[in-house]
């Protein structure tokens, strides 16, 4: 039996758990949550509403989610003293799958951030981020409806792991040192007033995180796997990603890829023609393509030819920057779901891509759909995939109604503006 420090245990349901790969889920599984900082409780609430009503319409009653609250960010702090309790890794550790609401981080200086920090602790190393068009959600390019791609981002590793010294501290004139006498660096240019931030990036998180794309790739029926990198410069850690990636592939996936690396040693031994035979083949016969960009034209053809990207994998700074310019094709960053899930623990935490929107907080404006979304992704992990569908239902009858939220309404001719909470509602009414 788990045993909290400072938490009381839940009084209903039961525990989700992982049996040789298989995950069993039981009517009234634990679901713990974290509501978040800044417009995080005005979204949870408007969310938890929704996909109960959701569960309930679906189930008749027979299923309902034991939502259990766990602490993270200025709620922890407040009641606490802590802004990460150990208590609430426990929770999620004990409980295998949870959702959260956004968390504030500090820029330049005060806590590391919180979310990365449950990713890390959790090794929840896949961060999935779909992005799909629902009809009518006003868009700024003119196919939004060519957009359907899923974002595999790794999650623990990069520049993003936050091994960072500060600019005139000792630590930081420790690293100069070490890398002016021992490395023989001379390439920094200001070593007097540099911060340092360090890059890792290894063979077992990269092919991990790829295998994870991959494996979604083959379960979805999705044609291909972008591996974007920035390995043109950064040789060793984002060009040995792209390199890891085609190994993978080509070792544990040949039944089921093809990959531009093949194509290029075909192309060399055999000429293009046969390359291009090669693949035509490949792809006619089912193979899933595995191709690579390079992270900054990447960022130009996802918008100019969004037919071409289907799964990508990427690094975790790419992947952050990939998700919010991708959620801006289908309507922006209030409807862009996420997962951060680790395949071999089975642990995972749904939330959003945006942030705590802080001008927003505690008015009842924001638009909930990012959250709903993360928890609808939550349905479909457990296998409720009814209760998910509803959810869908409601959705798109509320967007193509033109009830919605303001950043939906300020683009949107002859729309009914709604709060935060009556979103939710209208998605609850229009369930059917
Ligand atoms: N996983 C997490 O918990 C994340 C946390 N953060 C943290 O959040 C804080 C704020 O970050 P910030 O850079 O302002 O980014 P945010 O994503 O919080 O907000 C930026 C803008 O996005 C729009 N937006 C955000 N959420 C919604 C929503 N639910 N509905 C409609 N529009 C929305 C708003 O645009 P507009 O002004 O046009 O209305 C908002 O001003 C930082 O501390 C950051 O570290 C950031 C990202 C992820
Ligand atoms: O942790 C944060 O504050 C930002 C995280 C973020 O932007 C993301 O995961 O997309
Ligand atoms: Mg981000």
């Amino acid at each position: 039996m788990v045993e909290f420090k400072q938490y009381e245990l839940p009084t209903s349901g039961e525990r989700i758990t992982l049996e040789n790969g298989t995950m069993n889920v039981p009517n009234h599984p634990i679901v713990p949550f974290i509501e978040g900082d800044g417009t995080g409780p005005d979204i949870w609430a408007s969310a938890q509403r929704v996909l109960d009503a959701a569960v309930e319409k679906a189930y008749g009653g027979e299923k309902k989610i034991a939502w259990y609250e766990v602490f993270a960010g200025e709620k922890a702090y407040n009641q606490f003293g802590e802004w990460l309790p150990a208590d609430t890794l426990t929770a999620i550790k004990e409980y295998l799958v949870a959702i959260k609401g956004p968390l504030t981080t500090p820029i330049g200086g005060g806590i590391r951030s919180l979310n990365v920090a449950l990713r890390q602790e959790l090794d929840l190393y896949s961060c999935v981020r779909p992005v799909r068009y629902f009809d009518g959600v006003p868009s700024p390019v003119k196919h939004p409806e060519q957009v359907d791609m899923v974002i595999f981002r790794e999650n623990t590793e990069d520049i993003y792991a936050g091994i960072e010294y500060q600019a005139f501290s000792d630590e930081v004139k420790k690293v100069i040192e070490f890398l002016q006498q021992e490395m023989g660096v001379n390439k920094i240019r200001f070593p007097e007033t540099s911060g340092i931030g360090i890059k890792p990036v290894s063979a077992e998180g990269t092919k991990r995180l790829v295998k994870a794309a991959i494996d979604y790739a083959i379960q979805h029926n999705r044609k291909s796997v972008t591996l974007v990198h920035k390995g043109n410069i950064m040789k060793f850690t984002e060009g040995a990603f792209k390199n890891w990636g085609y190994e993978l592939a080509e070792q544990e996936y040949a039944e089921q890829t093809f990959t531009w690396g093949q194509y290029d040693r075909i192309k060399e031994e055999s000429g293009e023609e046969a390359a291009n035979k090669a693949q035509e083949e490949a792809l006619a016969s089912g193979k899933i393509l595995i191709k690579d960009a390079i992270a900054d034209i990447a960022l130009q053809q996802v918008l100019t030819r969004p037919n071409e990207f289907d799964v990508i994998a990427t690094l975790n700074l790419n992947g952050d920057y990939l998700s919010d310019a991708l959620a801006a094709q289908v309507g922006g960053i209030g409807i862009a779901p996420g997962a951060n899930i680790n395949y071999q623990t089975g642990h995972a935490i749904f939330e959003a891509t945006h942030g705590t929107a802080p001008k927003y907080a505690g008015k009842d404006v924001v638009n909930p759909g990012s959250v709903i979304l993360s928890g609808v992704l939550m349905l479909e992990h457990l296998g409720w995939t009814e209760a998910a569908e509803l959810v869908y239902k409601g959705l798109e009858a509320s967007i193509s109604n033109k009830t919605v939220t303001y950043d939906f309404a300020r683009l949107m001719d002859g729309a009914t503006q709604v709060k935060c909470s009556e979103f939710g509602s209208e998605i609850i009414k229009n369930m059917g």
